[in-house]
């Protein structure tokens, strides 16, 4: 990985991050990479980065490579890095700050720590090594002791895009009342019908009474689409309509569009601050621990899956197979497996498969039938596409947002299970085939998503006051962080063959592993390896 970095520091701030400053220098790249500077205490009050892979903001205490000299100033070299978020005064450097109305909160009157120190940081790694370096860390969520917006002038809106997912709900109520309850924000307007909604629909005014009960109700109490994103327009909107706080709850392509409008926003020079709060049932959101939602959606899916085998249990030679949503992540396959315990073979769709011969599916089905009476099989909408493909009529269309439409592997599996034992193994089989997909998505939120819902909201709500911008929230090793929005765009989590998890997996189904005839492809070992390499290079910068 390579790596320059160029500071400018034009107010000799001392920090304890970065121990050592370097000359200013004039060769400072704004435009592909991004520039930013922040102005939070014990932080230099400029520093630009150009980062080629990956492109993220970085604060490096130790190593400092001045780019026109290339010379290496080497100090305290423990190999910390802080991945920071923008702030607005680093293209609004006048910006005035106030102190935050928490202070005089009743409810905030006795905790020790009410404010989150500036230097409270979250190590991406918390498996280290003794005499490991430091490595990647990121600011810590919370309130800060100043606020860069008078609470009476702010004006939020609040936009849900892309799927559903349970928890949603729980999000915009705890913004709405986050805002007014902590900071006394009172001008809250819900965008309806995702980022379209910007310039076709009128805006909704949300107070804490209308939205107080939206957490018990499924979906998205704002409406959701996709597509529509158009940064121009939706960026004119925000500025027409005296929006100065945004926030946009949705998953990967969501925060593509996010960072387009922070990027808008720097470039037009406004106070609007840009937030993102990740949404996916796929849990497929890089960095963060997990999820909104995903632990709703693997509680539900023990109702289709237990029914599932209930129907197989009860009949002779019964098979039973269930299909859940997973795109390109088989995290709720796996889960939802690894939860029931009476699944026999979990398909996903970074681990390939075959239905023939020796080790393939149909052999283990058979196999499990025989030595049990049953077999269940559950399988993520995205496993054994291009395998699919072959048999089936190719749909090569994509959704409004360009997600490629996926072919429904649950019926096609079905039918290759039904034909391979009544036309080949000549044996009677009762096979029922359960698609829950929609109804794992479309409920409310359980008792642990709705806190983890109220938390994302507070820490996203928290973190706008603070005149933060560009970002998104999650928990990082369980604590709540501010993480650059590149960071959640530019790779996505995906179930690692070569972890433990899937071992864990393989060990209580017993299911074949493929390996024999799909060997995983060199590539996909040469990508997680290379992930493997990459982390660990982080780790030792
Ligand atoms: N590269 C992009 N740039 C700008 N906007 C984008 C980009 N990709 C997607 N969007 C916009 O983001 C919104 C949601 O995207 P998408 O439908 O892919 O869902 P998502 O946010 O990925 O959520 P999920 O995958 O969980 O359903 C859409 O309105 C889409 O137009
Ligand atoms: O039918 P829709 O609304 O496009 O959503 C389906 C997709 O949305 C997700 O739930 C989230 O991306 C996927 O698992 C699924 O493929
Ligand atoms: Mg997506």
């Amino acid at each position: 990985m390579e790596l320059s970095l160029s500071t400018s520091l034009h107010s000799p701030t001392t920090s304890s991050f970065l121990s050592k400053t370097s000359t200013p220098s004039p060769c400072i790249h704004r435009q592909n990479l991004g520039s930013f500077s922040t102005a939070a205490p014990n932080f230099p009050s400029r520093v630009s980065l150009k980062l080629k892979k990956p492109s993220v903001f970085r604060h490096r205490r130790g190593i400092l490579k001045n780019q026109s000299s290339g010379e290496i100033a080497n100090d305290e070299d423990d190999g910390f890095v802080l991945e920071d978020v923008p702030h607005l005064t680093s293209f609004l450097p006048d910006l005035p700050s106030y102190p935050n109305p928490l202070k005089y909160s009743q409810a905030y009157a006795i905790v020790k720590n009410t404010f989150v120190s500036p230097e409270d940081v979250v190590a991406q790694k918390i498996v280290v090594q003794k005499g490991s370096r430091r490595g990647v860390h990121f600011r810590r969520a919370g309130p800060r002791e100043k606020v860069y917006f008078k609470p009476e002038k702010v004006r939020a809106c609040i936009v849900t895009c892309g799927g559903l997912c349970p928890g949603i709900n729980t999000v915009i109520r705890e913004i709405v009342c986050g805002l007014h309850n902590m900071y006394g924000v009172e001008d809250v307007l819900g965008i309806q019908g995702g980022y379209r909604g910007f310039y076709s629909q009128n805006t909704i005014k949300l107070t804490p009474k209308l939205v107080n009960d939206i957490h018990k109700r499924g979906g998205t109490f704002l409406q959701t689409s996709r597509g529509g994103h158009d940064t121009k327009k939706i960026v004119d909107n925000i500025q027409d309509r005296g929006i100065n706080q945004v926030y946009i709850i949705g998953g990967d392509g969501t925060h593509k569009g996010a960072l387009a409008i922070y990027q808008e926003v720097e470039k037009r020079g406004l106070q609007v601050a840009v937030v993102g709060i990740p949404k996916t049932i796929d849990n497929d959101i890089a960095v963060i621990d997990k999820s909104f939602g995903f632990d709703t959606a693997v509680e539900e899916a023990q109702r289709a899956i237990n029914a599932a085998h209930v129907e197989a249990e009860c009949v002779a030679n019964g098979v039973g197979i269930v299909k859940l949503m997973g795109r390109y992540s088989g995290f709720i396959a796996m889960f939802a497996t690894l939860a029931s315990r009476d699944v026999d073979c979990c398909l996903v769709p970074e681990s390939p498969f075959y239905l023939e011969g020796q080790g393939g599916l149909f052999e283990y089905v058979e196999q499990r039938i025989k030595e049990n009476g049953h077999a269940l099989i559950v399988l993520a909408e995205g496993a054994g596409q291009e395998y699919a493909a072959q048999s089936m009529h190719a749909v090569n269309g994509t959704d409004a947002s360009g997600n490629r439409l996926l072919l429904d592997v649950g019926l096609w599996l079905t039918q290759e299970v039904k034909d391979h034992f009544t036309n080949v193994r000549k044996m009677e089989i009762n096979l029922k085939y359960i698609d829950p997909t929609y109804m794992i998505r479309a409920i409310p939120s359980n008792a642990y998503d709705n806190i983890y819902c109220t938390l994302l909201a507070q820490s996203a709500v928290h973190g706008t006051m603070a005149g933060y911008t560009g970002f998104t929230v999650g928990p990082v090793n369980s604590r709540h962080a501010y993480i650059p929005i590149n960071r959640v765009t530019e790779a996505t989590n995906t179930v690692k063959l070569t972890d433990r998890m899937w071992a864990r997996l393989l060990a209580s189904t017993n299911q074949p592993s493929f390996l024999q005839k799909c060997e995983i492809s060199q590539e996909r070992v040469d990508k997680e390896t290379m992930e493997v390499i990459d982390d660990m290079r982080i780790t030792s910068i």
